[in-house]
């Protein structure tokens, strides 16, 4: 369970979080959708400890965040943008990621998954994008944590390591883990969400199933449900529909 009470965020006069309210009960694949600059990561590091909230409570599990470190041993964490030293090895990195959690890890499925075994005495320097992202996926679903956390976690993907990842997200929530995804690829969110959670304006906009967003709209393809959301919300999308 995780559980967020009255969150709010400012960066400077840039008020991002507004008091955000959201329990994510039970098991299954989360998605925290909402449009660029909304707070998804924010929130997300806020859970992670990453960002200090102004007000609020965030609980995972049973252990409060604030202070506290020894909840994050728990949660496996895909960033959206990955900051390593860029002269170590794949297999350093590796080494170096479950030295600093203190746990072992189960890479070498996920090595052979996504075809790095080739890469393991390349540098991070070196590598390309998607294959960067191959290995911070690696690093993310090494650990067996009940909770996971990915954000925008195919980019960079070729479409082989894209169904590669769904496959695995998909094996993760067979397990029972709770996964929170943002992701700004609507046909994944159509797949595999079990609930979608849509942020606007710094706060919960909506929370509920696909068809609970199809109800409320009346647009049966998610894409076009948001931009009705938005449309409603905001009048510079209105553009959007009548495209
Ligand atoms: N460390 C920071 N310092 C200053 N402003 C920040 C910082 N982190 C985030 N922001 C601002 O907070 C707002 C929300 O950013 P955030 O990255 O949480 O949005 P997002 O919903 O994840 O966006 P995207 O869909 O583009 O990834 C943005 O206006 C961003 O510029």
């Amino acid at each position: 369970m995780i559980a967020i009470k009255n969150l709010e965020k400012s960066f400077g006069k840039n008020k991002v979080l507004k008091g955000v309210d959201l329990e994510v009960k039970g098991q299954g694949i989360f998605a925290i959708l909402g449009p660029n600059g909304s707070g998804k990561t924010t929130i997300i590091k806020s859970i992670l400890g990453m960002v200090l909230p102004d007000a609020g409570e965030i609980v995972v599990g049973a252990e409060g965040v604030k202070g506290n470190w020894n909840y994050r041993k728990n949660i496996s964490y895909l960033p959206q943008i990955a900051h390593f030293p860029e002269n170590l090895k794949v297999k350093e990195l590796l080494r170096m990621v479950k030295d600093i959690r203190g746990q072992e890890g189960n890479e070498q499925p996920l090595i052979e998954r996504f075809k790095l075994e080739g890469f393991m005495n390349s540098r991070l320097r070196n590598l390309s994008g998607g294959t960067r992202q191959k290995v911070n996926i690696v690093l993310c679903f090494m650990f067996n944590s009940p909770y996971i956390i990915l954000d925008e976690p195919t980019s960079g993907l070729d479409p082989v390591a894209m169904i590669t990842l769904r496959e695995l997200i998909q094996e993760e929530r067979a397990k029972g883990k709770v996964i929170l995804l943002t992701t700004h690829i609507m046909d994944i969110v159509e797949e595999m969400a079990d609930e979608i959670v849509f942020l606007l304006e710094g706060k919960i906009f909506f929370k509920g199933s696909l068809q609970d967003m199809r109800d409320m709209t009346g647009e049966m393809k998610l894409e076009r449900s948001i931009a009705n959301i938005l449309l409603r919300n905001d009048k510079q999308y209105q553009e959007v529909l009548t495209t």
